[in-house]
């Protein structure tokens, strides 16, 4: 890759603004990289392994900014951290098997200290597009002063995630309702609503946990199940369920393994529809395979619903000043409503391209295990909906794919 280098040391110091002497044009020796999560720190990881530099753009002033700034206290990984290391680092022994949200974040801190990767941090990228004529990316971006600038490069790979946005629903007198309103991405604990009747809308894993937490905060939560949820426990027959899933699909086929979960669910956790949390016709692992959506891995929710601690809505009809209408005509009033009502990607409003990924989701068009890779020279890293293993799995075949074109090249 040192042609690369060369041309890179050449071009960074073209088209200087004359009056500023600042460069506004940058030519990128290696992949350009939007995203400092951990896919993107992956990404660049697997690539420095075979000598390639990348450059990562980063909106936020820090790494991981969806772990720093927009998760809450309590959080951990809920799979066992074996699932969730990425390429070349494993997580240090001392860690727990599910680590803290804290210990994740050193843990990719140390990993950007290992492989010397340094994102460029306040710089959003606006837009990116190939250009036909160069045959290179043109990628621009806006600092917080508003300033812009360009960065060109032969790659783009895309690592922003599949929670870059928070999805805030329309509901019917949103704007009437007078108590506190956010959304689980601005939640840190309970500590704010202690005494306090909370409506949690949505039961992800954000809104089981949050009801969670809001419980060990004397607060009095509220569930909206609109449709329906798998609640499986995070372990079972001492094993994690993920892990042991993973070890029964090597076996067996999907329905068969879901058949299993299904019904060790059923004894640890009794009858969920009980207690208004319907299980969908599709099993877990396959509704995750086919729609990606997680199944809620139970850290103790469902036992405070048992007890009452957390009462069960059905869908929202509409708000009022102080309360919530619902759509079997109950009402009820509530001093706070959190918004657990998840993410979605921003590939579309920046990326000019649609080949390769949806303009409709942000996700890339090609399921797993297809969907890392687009045409000129552009990859996207952490859109399998298949968490932190994913992430790894795309990253190493990026770094495989990039090299091997450089070198053909070369
Ligand atoms: C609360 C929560 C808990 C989770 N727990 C687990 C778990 O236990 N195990 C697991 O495997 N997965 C888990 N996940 C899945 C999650 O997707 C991954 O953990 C991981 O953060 C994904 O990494 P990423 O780098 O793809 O995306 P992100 O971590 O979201 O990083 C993307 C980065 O891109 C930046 N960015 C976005 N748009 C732009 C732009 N236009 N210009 C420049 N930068 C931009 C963002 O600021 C962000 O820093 C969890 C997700 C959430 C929300
Ligand atoms: N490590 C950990 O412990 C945690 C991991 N995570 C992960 O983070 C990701 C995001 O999770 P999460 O934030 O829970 O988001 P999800 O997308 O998983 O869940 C969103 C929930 O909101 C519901 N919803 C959306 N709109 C409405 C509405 N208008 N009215 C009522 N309900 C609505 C959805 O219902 P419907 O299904 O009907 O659309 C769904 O139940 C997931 O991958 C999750 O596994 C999250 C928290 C903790
Ligand atoms: O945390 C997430 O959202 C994940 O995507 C991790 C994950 C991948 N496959 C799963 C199956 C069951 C539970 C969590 C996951």
């Amino acid at each position: 890759m040192d042609y690369l280098k060369e041309l890179g040391g050449k071009r960074i110091h073209d088209h200087l603004d004359q009056k500023t002497a600042k460069p506004r044009y940058k030519w990128v020796p290696g992949p350009v990289i939007v995203g400092a999560g951990p896919s993107g720190l992956a990404a660049a990881a697997c690539l420095k392994q075979r000598g390639i530099p990348s450059l990562i753009l980063e909106r936020a002033a820090c790494l991981a900014s969806l772990w720093q700034q927009k998760t809450y206290d309590r959080l951990r990984l809920h799979l066992p951290k074996k699932f969730c290391e990425l390429p070349f680092m494993p997580f240090p022994k001392n860690f727990p098997t599910y680590p803290t949200k804290q210990q994740f974040v050193a843990y990719l801190m140390a990993y950007a200290d290992r492989f010397e990767i340094k994102p460029v941090f306040n710089e959003t990228v606006v837009s990116a597009k190939f250009d036909q004529v160069g045959a290179f990316w043109r990628v621009k971006t806006k600092s917080l002063k508003n300033e812009e600038a360009e960065y060109a490069s032969k790659w783009l790979i895309v690592a922003t995630g599949e929670n870059a946005e928070n999805v805030v629903p329309e509901i019917e007198g949103m704007n009437e309702f007078c108590g506190t309103m956010i959304h689980t991405s601005a939640y840190k604990s309970g500590d704010m609503f202690s005494g306090k009747s909370v409506l949690v809308v949505g039961c992800g894993n954000s809104g089981m946990e949050v009801c969670f937490d809001l419980c060990n905060y004397n607060a009095r939560p509220s569930l909206v199940v609109r449709d329906s949820v798998h609640v499986l426990p995070q372990e079972m027959l001492g094993r994690s369920t993920f892990g042991l899933s993973m070890w029964l699909l090597k076996w067996l086929p999907m329905p068969l393994v879901d058949q299993f979960l299904l019904l060790m669910s059923r004894m640890m956790l009794g009858d969920t529809a009980q207690f208004g949390l319907n299980r969908p016709k599709l099993g877990p692992l396959e509704l995750k395979n086919k729609s990606g959506k997680t199944p809620v891995l139970d850290v103790g929710t469902l036992a405070k619903i048992k007890t009452g601690n957390i009462k069960v809505y059905n869908a929202i009809k509409r708000l009022t000043h102080h309360a919530v209408e619902f759509a079997d005509g109950k009402v009820e009033k509530f001093d706070a409503i959190i918004l657990a009502t998840g993410y979605k990607s921003n590939v579309p409003s920046w990326l000019k391209e649609s080949d390769m990924f949806s303009e409709k989701d942000g996700l890339p068009r090609e399921p797993f295990p297809k969907g890392w890779k687009g045409g000129c020279g552009l990859y996207a890293v952490g859109f399998t909906k298949r968490g932190l293993l994913g992430t790894s799995a795309d990253a190493r075949k990026i770094a495989e794919d990039i090299d091997f074109r450089a070198q053909l090249e070369s």
